[in-house]
């Protein structure tokens, strides 16, 4: 019997040796036998641990890569000896974002067995499902769907104003009002729940339950972790990226609703979610459970909340740091804007140096910090004829490239001029890439900027912010959650014009 047990585990002990004997012989020098330079050793990339122990933001991380190779197009670097390839070449980001057929999954993975919810995130789903996803949420975000949420957006600016009128001349943490802005707004748009959420009391369910789905610390670093670069070990340690059981019970409740056939589907997205298109085959069908509401609609909540509500904050943040900008933008919204019955939704498409001034914070500050994406077939760069192989996955730093001087002079400092032209230019440049690039681009992209703008046209008719001592400078951001979210707040004061 003990004999039995010292052969077992010998032979356990070789096959695993010879494992990862054969990984290394098929990776290892990966990079160098190809001639792409590569980024410090085969096992981490530079200081990766640091990420993940919560030190460093991964946006940052990313960041220190691109900067310590200013003349390649691109360069290798290796996670636990799998290669990788960074692209810091516009006109090779351009390639990739026109030839989706080559680049159509991340390469975050997670097997439907061991996660049944993330799995079909559209954040993480692989081809057909995600395009059978995508299609169908894309339905939600048209520009006569953004109309009809226009009201709900004003009312809900509304009470905003009505809180901060209290605060004349006092020192307010904007990013906390713009959480609770879209505490308000965006559980009301997916879910059609009425989150209640006041502006003088910082604890809301709802706004708790979004801001802890995808957890925090340690926990969420080695989460992340497992589920981008060792999807395997995720169902071995069976660690959950997500906290979603507030989202399954509205589901549930949604769901339930719909058994009792006289009750009128809404207009909620969710409701759009939940009404299954008839002619879709029943394997389709299947793929659409109660699972796929979840994932969808925790993909949407987690998706929109942090960057929306930075977006709001960090304009306000500009805004307040370059006063003659906020002027010349309230000139503009005094201009078009007269008496109380305007449209907005038309008005905010017509202002210029609002559409300016959007872009220029979302080039500082893209939220969104990187493109990931799985080459799913060899690719070549024509350019240089290097061939990505089938497997490889790459990364863009969207910020890297937002903030190098060679695309941006004094890359750091705020000028919406820089937009006078519209963001077409830079965009087919292959230089701004807020929302990322090709057909995996944000959902949200056509989204988010309506919202920001009506919020920042309807605060700014009715107050001024200015800079403070506790605001920081530059603002610290939090390295410890996957979204770019400030650290301490925003902290301003406003006063009431
Ligand atoms: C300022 C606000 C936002 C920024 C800067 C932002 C940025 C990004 C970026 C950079 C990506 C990755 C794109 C790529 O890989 O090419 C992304 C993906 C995504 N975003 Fe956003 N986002 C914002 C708001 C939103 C909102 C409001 C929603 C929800 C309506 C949303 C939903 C998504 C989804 C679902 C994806 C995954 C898309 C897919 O894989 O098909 N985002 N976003």
């Amino acid at each position: 019997m003990i004999l039995a047990i010292w052969v077992f585990l010998y032979l356990t002990l070789t096959a695993c040796t010879l494992a990862i004997l054969l990984y290394i012989q098929k990776y290892y020098k990966y990079w160098e036998k190809r001639k792409v330079p590569i980024e410090s050793n085969f096992f981490l990339a530079n200081n990766i641990y640091s990420v993940f122990s919560g030190k460093l933001h991964f946006g940052k991380f990313l960041i220190e890569l691109y900067q310590s190779h200013p003349e390649d197009p691109y360069f290798g670097f290796y996670i636990l000896g799998k290669p990788y390839l960074f692209i810091r070449c516009p006109n090779i980001i351009k390639g990739i974002g026109k030839n989706h057929q080559y680049f159509q999954d991340r390469s975050f993975f997670c097997d439907e067995k061991v996660d049944p919810v993330v799995s079909k995130s559209l954040f993480i789903a692989k081809n057909p499902g995600w395009r059978d996803s995508r299609q169908k949420l894309s339905t939600l975000f048209s520009p006569a769907k953004f109309k009809a949420m226009v009201p709900m957006i004003l009312s809900h600016c509304e009470k905003m104003n009505i809180f901060l009128k209290r605060y004349n001349n006092h020192v307010i943490n904007v990013q906390e009002t713009a959480e609770n802005l879209m505490t308000n707004v965006l559980p009301h748009i997916f879910l059609g729940i009425d989150s209640q959420c006041e502006y003088n009391t910082n604890d809301n369910v709802i706004k708790e339950a979004i801001k802890n789905m995808f957890g925090k610390g340690w926990y969420q670093g080695v989460a992340f972790f497992l589920y981008a670069f060792v999807p395997k070990l995720v169902g071995v340690l069976k660690c959950s990226l997500l906290h979603d059981d507030f989202i399954k019970t509205i589901v549930k409740d949604v769901i339930e609703s719909y058994k009792d056939t006289r009750h009128t589907r809404g207009t909620r997205v969710i409701d759009t979610l939940a009404n299954l298109d008839n002619n879709m085959n029943q394997k389709t069908k299947e793929y659409f459970d109660e699972n796929w509401l979840v994932a969808q609609s925790s993909t949407l909540a987690i998706a929109a909340f942090v960057p929306t509500s930075s977006f709001f904050a960090l304009s306000l943040y500009e805004l307040s740091l370059n006063q003659e900008c906020q002027e010349k933008l309230r000139e503009e919204i005094f201009e078009h804007i007269r008496d109380e019955n305007f449209d907005i939704y038309d008005r905010i498409m017509e202002m210029k140096y609002l559409n300016m001034v959007v872009a220029e914070v979302l080039r500082i500050y893209p939220l969104g910090d990187f493109v990931n994406r799985n080459c799913n077939r060899d690719y070549v760069i024509e350019a240089t004829g290097l061939r990505i192989e089938k497997g490889t996955p790459i990364m863009i730093s969207i910020n890297a490239m937002h903030t190098d001087p060679k695309f941006y002079p004094d890359p750091f400092r705020f000028d919406p001029e820089r937009f006078k032209n519209g963001t077409k230019e830079l965009e087919n440049a292959g230089v701004y890439l807020p929302f990322g690039c090709g057909q995996r681009r944000c959902l949200g992209e056509r989204f988010a900027p309506v919202v920001i703008k009506i919020a920042l046209v309807e605060v700014l008719r009715k107050f001024k912010f200015e800079p403070c001592n506790e605001t920081e400078r530059p603002v610290i951001f939090d390295s410890q959650v996957i979204n770019t979210s400030p650290l301490n707040g925003v902290k301003l004061r406003i006063y009431k014009l």
